[in-house]
């Protein structure tokens, strides 16, 4: 604050001397010091609003100074995590180049008003390191309004005023330094009382820098080596700006159209295809009738497309969110799963109906089932006028011809006429689509059928024929006996299981006791192997013998020998086991 008051105090003191020296010194030496003030465009204004100048200038600061804060706590992504660890994103600033602008930007050059040669607002020029700062903070206001059109084009004509701004400023500063009213070219004498003032100063110097940057309007021609640069610059410039200009306001338009042409179908287009088909006028207005309607009540027929640009969850959830509201009115849904309805409500078409038109007429093969969203149709008898009920929103109809019920006489062909009474949005539901989903929602499904089926019995077109009766007894049965030979069938296999493992049990612990008396076999075999003595082997011989007499023996008695010799066989394996 005493820096602050000292500052006022010392500009006040110099202009005070100023003036006074003004006063002192002649014409000449007034030119000397108009070059002195040429840094200082608009002497008079900086001298008129020191404390308004002062006190915006430091709360600019301190805005800087937070914005500092702001930076260090400002977290950031690191492979596809958010860091928010205070410590790091504070060392990470801090080696930052956008660390050194900040710094630099806030150097302060404000002492440098205590030199009388630098008494000049131009000293916090170095503030200006500030602007890739703004410009991030615009580009991410501009991601996130609301109006990116209105805000692009409100950026731009701002930054055009600046521009001709600080030309206006150049262009009054080089009058001065030339001379006021020495030609044609530089601002007027300004001892002229019709330009004194500095209104006027600063009005005229804005409209011919419009002038020049804009280039719409003739500009006396330079006559002075400084006023032909001047003006080089500035129509060099002014291309730029035209350029920038024409591009935006150009690509807002685009944005606008796309906008339209996307939310609603092509007006222009379908215009020019009915009037190269000499359509009639009837028709024509119908179509007309019915593009007016979207674009006045904001109908959007192709909302599945805009959101195509998003991933599956985010259409979903945005999707729900829109349509839940009418969804939830429709009785088949109203106590569904929510998957169900999040599985429907991306398959669902919006659709408009003018007044008077038919959604659908009897006879007509069905591909679609609708949902009302808003509005009231009625389905009326062949003769149009005969109403025989009256959908409203969250009703559904035509779902009869696209669910194969039974016994419908009409098989895959429309029951009834439907037309809109007035204006009427509309869900349409593909066969298809709703066939997916409906397997995996055996209730939904059944609840459709059953309204169907009311619906068809009180047109009597529900066929129950006694044929189909009996067929549908016998299958029952069938059901049933098939049912219970399945249950048998379980019971017996269980059993088998029981007792597969309690024979494995007992194999096991059979297995288990051979190997035990087998194991001190080896040896005993081993030793009587070298102690065979004399008589042993000749017994061993006679066996023998007596084995090749046997060969010599009768059939039948072969085979009573073959199994005596398969036994020993069998002795032996279970031995080595
Ligand atoms: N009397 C009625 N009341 C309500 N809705 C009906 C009536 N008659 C027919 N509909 C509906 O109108 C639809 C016409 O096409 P669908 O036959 O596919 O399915 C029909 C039913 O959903």
């Amino acid at each position: 604050m005493n820096r602050w008051t000292k500052l006022l105090s010392l500009h006040r003191t110099q202009n005070g001397e100023e003036e006074s020296e003004k006063k002192k010194e002649g014409q000449k030496d007034e030119k000397r010091e108009q070059k002195t003030k040429v840094k200082v465009c608009f002497y008079e204004v900086e001298q008129q609003f020191q404390a308004i100048w002062y006190t915006l200038d430091y709360i600019s600061d301190l805005v800087y100074v937070a914005d500092i804060f702001v930076k260090v706590r400002t977290s950031f992504l690191e492979q596809g995590s958010l860091v928010q660890d205070i410590s790091r994103l504070k060392k990470r600033y801090l080696h930052s180049f956008q660390f050194l602008l900040d710094v630099l930007s806030q150097l302060p050059t404000d002492l440098l008003y205590l030199n009388n040669f630098f008494n000049s607002p131009v000293v916090r020029i170095n503030r200006f390191l500030r602007s890739p700062r703004l410009s991030e903070a615009l580009d991410r206001m501009e991601t996130r309004t609301a109006y990116p059109n209105i805000f692009r084009i409100s950026k731009l004509m701002i930054l055009i005023f600046v521009l001709i701004h600080w030309n206006a400023c150049l262009y009054f500063a080089l009058s001065k330094h030339i001379g006021f009213g020495s030609d044609e070219w530089v601002y007027p004498n300004a001892t002229d009382s019709e330009f004194n003032s500095t209104r006027r100063q600063y009005f005229y110097s804005f409209w011919f820098s419009t002038l020049i940057l804009t280039t719409v309007g003739d500009t006396p021609d330079p006559v002075r080596e400084e006023e032909f640069l001047f003006m080089i610059a500035d129509l060099l410039i002014a291309v730029l700006v035209f350029a920038s200009v024409v591009g935006n306001v150009g690509n807002v338009i685009m944005n606008l159209r796309d906008r339209d042409n996307v939310f609603f179908p092509n007006h222009e287009l379908v215009k020019s295809y009915l009037r190269s088909r000499k359509i009639s006028k009837t028709l024509h207005k119908r179509v007309n009738a019915w593009y007016q309607h979207l674009h006045i009540n904001k109908k959007i027929t192709r909302e599945n497309e805009i959101l195509q640009q998003l991933p599956v969850t985010l259409q979903t959830t945005i999707a729900v969110s829109v349509h839940l509201p009418t969804l939830s009115k429709v009785t088949i849904f109203q106590n569904c799963e929510s998957s169900l309805l999040e599985q429907l409500v991306l398959k669902l078409t919006p659709q408009v109906y003018n007044p008077g038109e038919y959604v659908c007429r009897k006879g007509d093969v069905g591909h679609e089932m609708y949902i009302i969203k808003e509005g009231k149709l009625a389905v009326v008898a062949d003769d149009g006028v005969t109403q025989y009920a009256v959908l409203g929103e969250g009703n559904f109809f035509g779902e009869i011809s696209i669910l194969n019920i039974k016994g419908n006489k009409s098989g895959n062909r429309r029951t009834a006429n439907i037309r809109s009474i007035g204006y009427s949005d509309l869900f349409s539901l593909s066969k298809e689509d709703l066939t997916d989903t409906l397997s995996e929602f055996p209730a939904a499904k059944q609840l459709l059928e059953e309204k169907g089926r009311q619906i068809l019995t009180k047109m009597g077109m529900l066929e129950i024929s006694e044929e189909g009766e009996e067929e549908k007894e016998k299958m029952e049965d069938k059901v049933a006996r098939i049912e219970s030979s399945l249950e048998t069938l379980q019971t017996k296999l269980a059993r088998l299981i029981v007792e597969l493992e309690s024979s494995v049990r007992k194999m096991m612990s059979r297995v288990g006791q051979l190997e035990l008396q087998t194991d001190g076999w080896e040896g005993i075999v081993a030793e009587g192997a070298g102690s065979e003595t004399d008589d042993e082997a000749e017994k061993k011989r006679e066996v023998g013998d007596g084995q090749g007499g046997q060969e010599r023996e009768p059939q039948e008695e072969r085979g009573e020998g073959d199994g005596g010799e398969q036994n020993k066989d069998e002795e032996k394996g279970e031995k080595e086991k």
